[in-house]
């Protein structure tokens, strides 16, 4: 039988994972989550999923890590976790009325016998604008700290996203339908 191990902390990368027909267990990934900024969005995300199935892999040679990494992109800017409320207001600032893209890493690893798989997702998401009121009154729910971009889709969020072009759960931090389509490929050669 296959073992998969999710290398996330994220409770709704759980969440959306348990809709995959396999059972996992989870252990976090303690690696720092730097930025490159020299790198592109797609680079970074895969990188950082690297490293977060890395990290785990090293633990578990034998068993199937998935590492992920969500990050947004505006323009040239990328936007991981803000590190406090006022890093949060700033960047709903910098999102409110414009597209934004956001992208999913995933990596799949088992270092017993070299296998790696790294591929992402773009979903591009389009902002409302966001008045003071509403930026102040959204940060001070604590929702956007712990989220990519400063906001959550699936939370209170969603009421300022006027419309997405690409996966939905790519937004929430895991590419469901790319996901699933990999791991049933997979699952034909194992
Ligand atoms: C844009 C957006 C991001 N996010 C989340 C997805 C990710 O959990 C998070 C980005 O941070 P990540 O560093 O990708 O993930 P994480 O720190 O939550 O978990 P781990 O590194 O242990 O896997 O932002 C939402 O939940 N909703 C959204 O709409």
């Amino acid at each position: 039988m296959i073992e998969w191990i999710l290398a996330s902390s994220s409770p709704r990368r759980q969440e959306l994972l348990e809709r995959l027909p396999f059972s996992f267990s989870v252990e976090v990934a303690q690696v720092e989550e730097t930025i490159c900024s020299s790198l592109s969005p797609r680079q970074n995300v895969e990188n950082l999923a690297k490293q977060k199935a890395e990290a785990v892999a090293r633990k578990h040679p034998n068993k199937w890590i998935i590492g992920c990494d969500t990050l947004v992109a505006l323009e040239q800017h990328i936007l991981g976790k803000p590190q406090d409320a006022n890093e949060a207001r700033k960047m709903l600032y910098q999102l409110s009325g414009k597209v934004h893209s956001v992208y999913t890493g995933i990596c799949i690893i088992r270092a017993q016998d070299s296998f790696l798989k790294v591929f992402s997702e773009k979903t591009k998401v389009h902002m409302k604008q966001l008045s003071e009121e509403e930026v102040t009154a959204y940060v001070i729910t604590g929702e956007p700290l712990d989220k990519a971009g400063a906001y959550g889709i699936q939370g209170q969020g969603g009421l300022y996203i006027e419309g997405i072009e690409g996966d939905y759960y790519n937004v929430m931090g895991l590419p469901l339908c790319r996901l699933y389509k990999e791991i049933m490929e997979f699952y034909k050669f194992y």
